[in-house]
């Protein structure tokens, strides 16, 4: 057994960013921005009113004043004159301010009588005019490699760009094992059961940016392992489930070597996930997770995400952690970093009692794991532990 951090080390060796193609803006949610965005233009690239009311000058400003209104601008309709001293100019939120103006009256502050306003009392002091480039200038850059997010789109857009340069998606290939399995909805023996993480599997991998192609299910046997690693072919990563353990029915390891895995490592001082198993597979690299559903999620978690991440051109990091207090006590750890099923309340976070690797019915309650070290001593309820949210 090697520690999570080494086990996670020698995947990262293994990555080379994916390459690169050109999106659309509206394809682009969740991609990961490999080429930065520079900005053509500032934004404003004018002063702009922010408010519907009348640009003024500063002398111009007292209660009860009378100005004359001497013209209109509108969001896409500069004025082209000048704002002199006794006037006003009717302008709307968004367009330029002309020149001469200082300051733009909310138009609730005034009253209008034919070509006349009235300056009322207490006009606060904000001068309700965004300077031409405040947001951003000319050659400002949205900074690359970034996960765009709605808002990122937005502001490339802003800058004048209608594509952007993205890392292609990551495959992932997913392969369940076992002879045990049927897919879900059809009529299982006794003696079967539903194969299930895939389906987990195949949602944390589009969370991630990833595609996943499940393929069918393979029995436990060379051929039939051989075979699945054959459809699996073009993938980034290969992802198996279960098969990775000691017993004399799990061959993944085994038939992986024999399709020309170079495995990087074989059981991790992780719980769950001790028979995880990882390495390069041609042009691809394969990912060996262990059956039991909730060590397959949480391997997913723990090493899948950063690996599809890092394929993606972000940077090869450990699956994000925050502090969070025990709101209820935590029992001694033992030799493997433990990632216990926890959820979050008004005190802090508290495990679940029941942790066995076999419950997705917890795991599917649970909003985060708590991550515990090895040999951590017990924990009474308010102290600090890290957290990796799910
Ligand atoms: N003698 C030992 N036995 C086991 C050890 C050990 O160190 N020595 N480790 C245990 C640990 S820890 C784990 S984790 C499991 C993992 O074993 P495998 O990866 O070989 O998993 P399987 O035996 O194939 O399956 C385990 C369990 O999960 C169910 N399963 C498998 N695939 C799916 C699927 N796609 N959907 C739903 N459920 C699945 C399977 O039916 C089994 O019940 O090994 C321990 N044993
Ligand atoms: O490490 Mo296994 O994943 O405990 O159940």
């Amino acid at each position: 057994m090697i520690p999570v951090s080494e086990a996670l080390d020698r995947l990262f060796a293994l990555v080379s960013p994916l390459p690169t193609e050109e999106v659309r803006l509206t394809a682009a949610l969740g991609r990961v921005l490999r080429s930065e965005v520079i900005a053509t233009r500032d934004q404003p690239p004018f002063a702009a009113s922010a408010m519907d009311g009348y640009a003024i000058r500063e002398v111009d400003l007292a209660p009860g004043a009378v100005l004359r209104v001497t013209g209109e601008a509108a969001a896409g309709h500069a004025y082209a004159g000048h704002v002199g001293p006794g006037e006003a100019l009717r302008i709307f939120t968004g367009a330029p301010v002309p020149e001469g103006a200082e300051r733009v009256v909310m138009q609730e502050d005034t009253a209008r009588e034919g070509d006349r306003i009235t300056l009322g009392d207490g006009i606060s002091d904000n001068r309700n005019i965004r300077p031409a480039g405040v947001d951003f200038r000319a050659g400002d850059k949205l900074v690359a490699p970034r996960r765009l997010a709605p808002a990122d789109i937005a502001l490339a857009a802003s800058m004048n760009t209608d594509r952007l340069t993205v890392s292609r998606r990551p495959e992932v290939a997913i392969i369940a094992t076992g002879d045990e399995l049927v897919a879900p909805g059809g009529d299982p023996r006794p003696d079967q059961i539903i194969a299930s993480n895939a389906y987990g599997l195949h949602g944390i991998v589009e969370q991630a940016g990833g595609t996943a192609r499940l393929l069918p299910i393979a029995g436990d046997s060379m051929g039939a392992l051989a075979q699945a690693f054959e459809l699996a072919r073009g993938a980034d990563i290969v992802l198996t489930i279960g098969g990775a353990s000691v017993g004399d029915h799990d061959l993944v390891g085994d038939a992986a070597a024999e399709a020309g895995m170079e495995r990087a490592f074989w059981k991790v001082a992780l719980r769950p996930g001790k028979p995880l198993m990882a390495g390069r597979f041609g042009a691809a690299l394969l990912l060996g997770l262990p059956g039991n559903p909730v060590s397959s999620m949480v391997c997913a978690h723990v090493f899948l995400v950063p690996l599809i991440r890092a394929l993606s051109g972000l940077p090869a990091t450990p699956a994000p952690r925050r502090l969070a207090r025990l709101a209820a006590p935590l029992a001694a750890n033992g030799p493997r970093e433990h990632y216990l099923r926890a959820a979050s309340g008004p005190d802090g976070v508290t495990a679940f009692s029941k942790q066995d690797s076999s419950l997705l019915s917890v795991l599917s309650e649970a909003d985060c794991l708590i991550v515990q070290p090895p040999g951590d001593r017990a924990r009474d309820a308010g102290e600090t532990v890290e957290v990796i949210a799910l």
